[in-house]
């Protein structure tokens, strides 16, 4: 069965470019928004959703996250890793430089790696967010004068615009994670890739406010030798104070330390859930950007 797919478009996102990575064309179903793709995927509308998690300028994409804790069950089941290189895309017919821009638009998460561009370069432009870098090259390619979009070079071939200043994202390395979502557990076929590592996602939840609890956590991931690539807090939404925490473990789920890790863990009065365990693999820019 040919399964569907839910990504962050329209066409020309980065969400785009990562779904590209590992499924075909035709299984491919653009949506507008991070949690219409992910209730896509609870109402089975499709099978999968790709979504971006995580920026190396810009840290976590928040939506995602709460979402994914908050609103829907949808176990994660692979990771892409994209280069992302930010450009100033504007109608072909705009002539002079990106001083004479009055509008720029972007998504958040692209407008904020590129806040020092936009502050020493365009300084008096005005920030318009829109929901996908996507949406914004296509916005652009409706308004004629002095407007941009913040994008990529597939954006700019999507929807005919020029290139005006490439690379103005501030640091380099810049890359963002995306994981593939599922509701129902089936085998999922994807394009082939070297798996970098294996991951399992947990969400942990600390008993209450006391001294050293989240150091006795720690200790139970040490003492087993488990390797943490990213362990971060997010609200509960219950209060001032109250977190949960999200821990990446760079190794698959197994049947011996991770059920001991989540007893010991409730011993502790911590609440655990594994969000999740799978292969993560990488793009390389050369494979996605032929400008
Ligand atoms: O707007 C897009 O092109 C997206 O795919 C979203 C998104 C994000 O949410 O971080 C993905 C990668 C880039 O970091 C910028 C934007």
């Amino acid at each position: 069965m040919v399964v569907k797919v839910g990504y962050l478009g329209p066409k020309g996102t980065f969400t785009n470019i990562a779904v590209d990575a590992l499924f075909e064309a035709e299984q491919t179903v653009s949506y507008r928004t991070i949690p219409e793709c992910l209730d896509a995927v609870d109402t089975q509308e499709v099978e999968l959703a790709v979504v971006p998690v995580e920026n190396a300028i810009e840290g976590t994409v928040s939506m995602t996250i709460d979402y994914l804790i908050h609103q829907v069950e949808l176990p994660i089941i692979a990771e892409v890793v994209v280069p992302i290189t930010q450009h100033i895309l504007v109608h072909p017919e705009f002539e002079g430089d990106v001083e004479r821009i009055e509008h720029v638009y972007s998504h958040s998460h692209a407008i904020a790696q590129c806040h020092q561009f936009i502050h020493k370069e365009m300084p008096d432009v005005e920030v318009h967010y829109s929901a996908s870098t996507g949406e914004a090259a296509a916005k652009v390619k409706d308004l004629k004068g002095q407007h941009a979009a913040i994008g990529n070079a597939l954006a700019a071939q999507e929807y005919g615009l020029k290139v005006l200043r490439e690379n103005v994202h501030d640091y380099n390395n810049n890359h963002t994670r995306f994981v593939v979502v599922q509701k129902e557990q089936a085998p999922v076929e994807m394009k082939d890739h070297e798996v970098k590592q294996q991951k399992t996602t947990l969400m942990v939840t600390l008993p209450s406010d006391r001294a050293g609890a989240l150091h006795q956590v720690l200790s139970a991931f040490a003492w087993r030798k488990m390797n943490l690539s990213r362990i971060e807090s997010r609200p509960m939404k219950t209060g001032l104070g109250n977190y949960f925490f999200i821990i990446d473990v760079n190794q698959s789920y197994d049947s011996i330390l991770f059920p001991a890790l989540q007893q010991e863990l409730k011993a502790l009065g911590c609440q655990t859930k594994i969000l999740g365990t799978y292969p993560c693999f990488e793009i390389q820019s050369n494979a996605v950007y032929k400008m």
